[in-house]
């Protein structure tokens, strides 16, 4: 550097030299921008020595607008005088250099006077470099740090601060705001059950023993737990070698640790399932067949538990022997192929030796540390045994159905596809003639109820597949055009997969037939073909409900046919039944189609009058009734006569009970008969009442021998010629306690009704003889009659024959008794009446024919049976003198009785002019009112001793 002015003083010169060996440029301009001074680092910048700078400006070093810029910058530290620095770009035109220089200028003062402006200069370009590729590398690592998923920690161990990425606020929930915080706060957050570990790394990491590295859960600041992953390591140490920072990351690996989670439950899953799955028996092994792993179900399928199976080999464990070579070759197979033979049935060697059947996979599979071979069986020992039972079951049921008597059709769709024997023999026709038709060709195109054929594909069969199971009554037609009914069983099953519906076909045609004639049997009258009791209780109940309905009334006629059984006895069974058959046809001619009339049985019939505008058509209707059955009957050559007594009920006027009605009927009907038959008689509550009463009678009448309740009175009976008395009819009287006297005619139906007839005899004709035995003393020709019901003759305990040993006990003869019977009884063609009479009148006993004349007369008994006396009945006596043909009768009765070498007593003679006419007839003997009542014992005894002719 030139110095123009004077030397410089020692300090100048310590000065000078240091300026000059300052390795910052140093300079000094006047307050005109002159340089007045400048020292080596400045020559060095400027590429000038300094004698060329004194003395110049700047513009004369660089360009204009820099100098003017320096210009500017010095003024302005003179005008604030202060010292100011700034950094300055400058670009030297003699090398063309660039630099970036920080300059200090100073305004520089002699006292107040300004001396110039100092600059002191430092070229900052490297340190600029330096600055500025730093500022880069950090802004690199920042973009990194904040680009990265994880989050960066930086850790000063001395601060306790850590200095981190928004990444990790993110995942910590650590307020983001900030860049750094104290450790603490990251380490409060861990979960408490993690701390521990955490810190017990973190201390080993800053041990030096080894980075650290961890896994374990924080609370988010938002309340979440999740699991991190966090790793760090010591990066610096101080002088001492304790560490002073520590970096690391931290990830999120919620959603990972969730995975293993899943997974490890997921695999605890599947082996507790491969452990415990019963269908499935899973065994591991190893290439040599050594057995590695065996769940239960493989125990329970080969008999060996895993203890004693694990370590064995598979060979001699479940490998049958004959198989044993060939298996061991497959194995060795699929190890090298590291894949599973295909899957197969095998039968493998249980424990006990039994073979088991089972479908086995295999996979081999590389558990990580060595390859293992897998089987998993599957039992088909159940498999198999249904298998076996389902064939035997389709044998069994192919054999069912090719023996079931029932037809059996197996339809497709619409179509037949299969069809049993019994189908062929059903609709007359081979199998084969089957296969391929609907069952709508095997039916007539309707059905009797009007169904079409098509209704059973259309409906049926699909109605089948959703039910299962449909029954009805079906008309087939067989090929060659005759018709069966059929009682059908639809049932849907499945056959090899497809829907079918097995059409099972009964021929109910003869049982239908069957049903018809039972039905018939059990609603109709076989003779008559009549409706019977049960038809007729329903249409009762039917016209009983209607005539309610409607309002209107209805009759219930009982009929009974008067005398049935004579025409019967003496006929025979054949012509009773033909008389039945007429007179059920003749009843159905007197009623309206409406109308119903059954056969009770026997000869007892009713008539259901419905829909009656008033009671007496009902009354008219049992008029014709009457007249129609009253017509002679002509039975093969002979000629009936028949009558009927009938009872009306109305319904609901008299009730509208079923049981009620068929009651009043019966009860109007007795009233008819009581009333002499032939004749109708509408039913009234007195009725009802004397039937009560008669049930009463029936009941008291039990006692009433016991009770000794019953007497004999007598009825003397004259021989007409002398007018004296000859004998007496025996006629009973029952002194009712509280009725008094009751007569026969109420209570003797009464006791044959309830049999006690039998007994109530045998005490009649024991009073008999003991008054006969007394009597006889007075009169010793005298002979009572007695009346013997036709029950005594039949009952199981009758003991007619026991009588002439009672005869004989009283010292009686034979002939002091009589018996009366009726013709009711000879008409009887049973061989106990013939033989009992027979017995009787060998032992002396006569018998005298009661109520001669008002039956069926068939006088061929007078041949068969041994008759002593006719008894005139007095409903021809009564009338004797005003009617001819009574009179007629008489005659011809007495004629032909002494022409059979009978005996003939006419009974009711109330006038002397009927006993006269009678006289004059020839009649026998006679009884009746004229002569005397029947007397007390006592009475008759005292008349006997009178002796004196009537
Ligand atoms: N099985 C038995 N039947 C008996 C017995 N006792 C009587 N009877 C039968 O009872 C019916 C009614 O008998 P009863 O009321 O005694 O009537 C008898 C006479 O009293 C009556 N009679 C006689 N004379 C006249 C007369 O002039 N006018 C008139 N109106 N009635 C007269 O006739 C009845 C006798 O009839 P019958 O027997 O036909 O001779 C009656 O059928 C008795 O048979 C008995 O012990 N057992």
């Amino acid at each position: 550097m030139t110095d123009s002015r004077p030397p410089l003083s020692a300090d100048a010169h310590w000065l000078h030299s240091l300026l000059q060996h300052l390795p910052d440029p140093v300079w000094l301009k006047n307050p005109d921008g002159v340089y007045l001074y400048c020292n080596r680092a400045f020559e060095q910048l400027f590429g000038a020595e300094a004698s060329a700078i004194v003395g110049r400006r700047d513009r004369d070093f660089v360009d204009a607008e820099l100098a003017d810029f320096f210009r500017a910058r010095d003024l302005l530290a003179v005008h604030l005088n202060t010292a100011l620095s700034n950094e300055e770009w400058v670009t030297f035109p003699h090398n063309g250099h660039r630099a970036l220089l920080h300059v200090i200028k100073t305004p520089l003062h002699n006292g107040s006077a300004l001396v110039g402006v100092l600059g002191i200069g430092r070229d900052i370009t490297r340190l600029h470099q330096v600055t500025e590729r730093l500022a880069q590398q950090e802004r690199t690592l920042r973009y990194v740090m904040q680009a990265t998923g994880e989050g960066v920690w930086d850790w000063d161990t001395r601060s306790g601060m850590l200095l981190h990425n928004s990444r990790w606020s993110e995942i910590t929930g650590i307020a983001r705001d900030q860049e750094q915080h104290p450790l603490a706060d990251f380490v409060a957050q861990v979960h408490e059950d993690d701390q521990l570990a955490v810190n017990s790394l973190i201390a080993r990491c800053l041990r030096g023993e080894a980075p650290y590295y961890s896994e374990h859960r924080i609370y988010r600041s938002d309340g979440r737990i999740i699991w991190v992953q966090d790793r760090g390591n010591v990066v610096e140490w101080d002088e001492h070698g304790l560490p002073t920072r520590m970096v690391g990351s931290i990830s999120d690996i919620t959603v990972r640790k969730q995975a293993e989670q899943a997974l490890r439950a997921s695999e605890a899953r599947f082996r507790a399932i491969f452990e415990n799955v019963d269908a499935l028996a899973i065994q591991g092994y190893a290439p040599d067949g050594t057995v590695l792993y065996w769940n239960r179900a493989s125990s329970r399928l080969y008999g060996y538990d895993a203890q004693e199976a694990i370590g064995r080999s598979l060979y001699e464990l479940i490998i049958p022997p004959p198989a044993r070579e060939a298996v061991r070759q497959e194995v060795h197979w699929m190890f090298a192929q590291q894949q599973g033979a295909p899957a197969a049935h095998l039968q493998l060697q249980h424990k006990d030796g039994h073979l088991v059947d089972v479908h086995s996979s295999h996979t081999v599979v590389n558990t990580g540390d060595r390859l293992m071979l897998f089987c998993l069986d599957i039992d088909l020992g159940a498999q198999v045994r249904a298998e076996s039972a389902r064939q035997e079951s389709e044998q069994r049921y192919r054999a069912l159905f090719a023996a079931s008597a029932d037809g059996v059709l197996v339809v497709c769709g619409q179509q037949i596809v299969d069809a049993n024997p019994a189908a062929a023999r059903l609709f007359a026709c081979e199998v084969g003639d089957l296969l391929g038709l609907s069952p709508c060709m095997l039916s007539p195109p309707t059905q009797p109820d009007g169904r079409d054929a098509a209704i059973l594909i259309e409906h049926y069969l699909p109605q089948t597949q959703q039910q299962h199971l449909l029954q009805c009554e079906w008309r087939f037609r067989r090929p060659d055009g005759s018709l069966f009914d059929a009682d059908l069983q639809l049932a849907a099953v499945i056959l090899g997969g497809i829907s079918h519906v097995l059409v099972s076909c009964r021929d109910v045609t003869q049982k239908k037939k069957d049903t018809q004639l039972i039905w018939q049997q059990a609603n109709f009258d076989q003779l008559t073909g009549l409706p019977n009791r049960h038809m007729l209780q329903n249409r009762l109940e039917q016209e009983i409900a209607r005539s309610q309905r409607d309002g209107l009334q209805l009759a219930l006629l009982l009929l009974d046919l008067d005398h049935f059984k004579e025409v019967n006895d003496t006929l025979g069974h054949r012509a009773g039944d033909e008389l039945l058959q007429l007179a059920a046809q003749r009843l159905q001619t007197c009623v309206r189609h409406i109308d119903t009339v059954a056969r009770l049985g026997g000869d007892e019939f009713t008539v259901i009058v419905s829909t009656l505008e008033h009671a007496q058509q009902a009354g008219e209707m049992a008029e014709r009734i009457l007249q129609a059955l009253g017509a002679p009957y002509h039975l093969g050559d002979d000629i009936a006569y028949l009558s009927a007594s009938i009872g009306i009920t109305i319904c609901p006027d008299d009730s509208s009970e079923l049981e009620t009605l068929l009651k009043n009927a019966d009860q109007a009907m007795y009233a008819a008969k009581g009333q002499g038959r032939n004749r109708s008689c509408f039913f009234t509550p007195s009725m009802q009442l004397a039937a009560q009463t008669r049930v009463r009678l029936g009941k008291d009448l039990r006692q009433a021998l016991a009770s000794g309740q019953f007497r004999l009175h007598y009825q003397p009976i004259l021989a007409l010629h002398s007018g004296r008395i000859a004998g007496a009819e025996a006629l009973l009287r029952w002194q009712h306690p509280q009725r008094g006297w009751i007569s026969p005619a109420e209570f003797i139906p009464l006791a044959e009704d309830s049999g006690l007839i039998v007994e109530l005899g045998s005490w009649v004709f024991a009073e008999v003889c003991r008054q006969l035995q007394q009597w006889r003393q007075l009169r010793p020709q005298l002979h009572i009659s007695v009346n013997v019901s036709p029950i005594q003759f039949f009952a199981d305990n009758a003991n007619l024959l026991q009588w002439p040993a009672l005869l004989a006990e009283h010292g009686l003869p034979g002939d002091s008794v009589v018996l009366e019977i009726t013709e009711r009884l000879l008409l009887d063609n049973r061989d106990q009446v013939s033989t009992q009479l027979h017995a009787l009148r060998q032992c002396g006993i006569r018998v005298s024919l009661d109520d001669f004349g008002t039956g069926y007369s068939s006088l061929s008994y007078l041949k068969k049976f041994a008759i002593d006396y006719l008894k005139i009945d007095q409903s021809f006596v009564r009338h004797l003198e005003t009617d001819g043909s009574d009179r007629a009768l008489c005659e011809a009765i007495i004629a032909m009785a002494h022409r059979l070498d009978m005996r003939v007593v006419a009974e009711g003679i109330e006038l002397a002019a009927h006993r006269d006419w009678l006289c004059t007839a020839g009649c026998d003997f006679g009884q009746g009112f004229l002569f005397a009542r029947a007397l007390p014992a006592a009475e008759f005894e005292a008349l006997l001793q009178q002796s004196q002719p009537f």
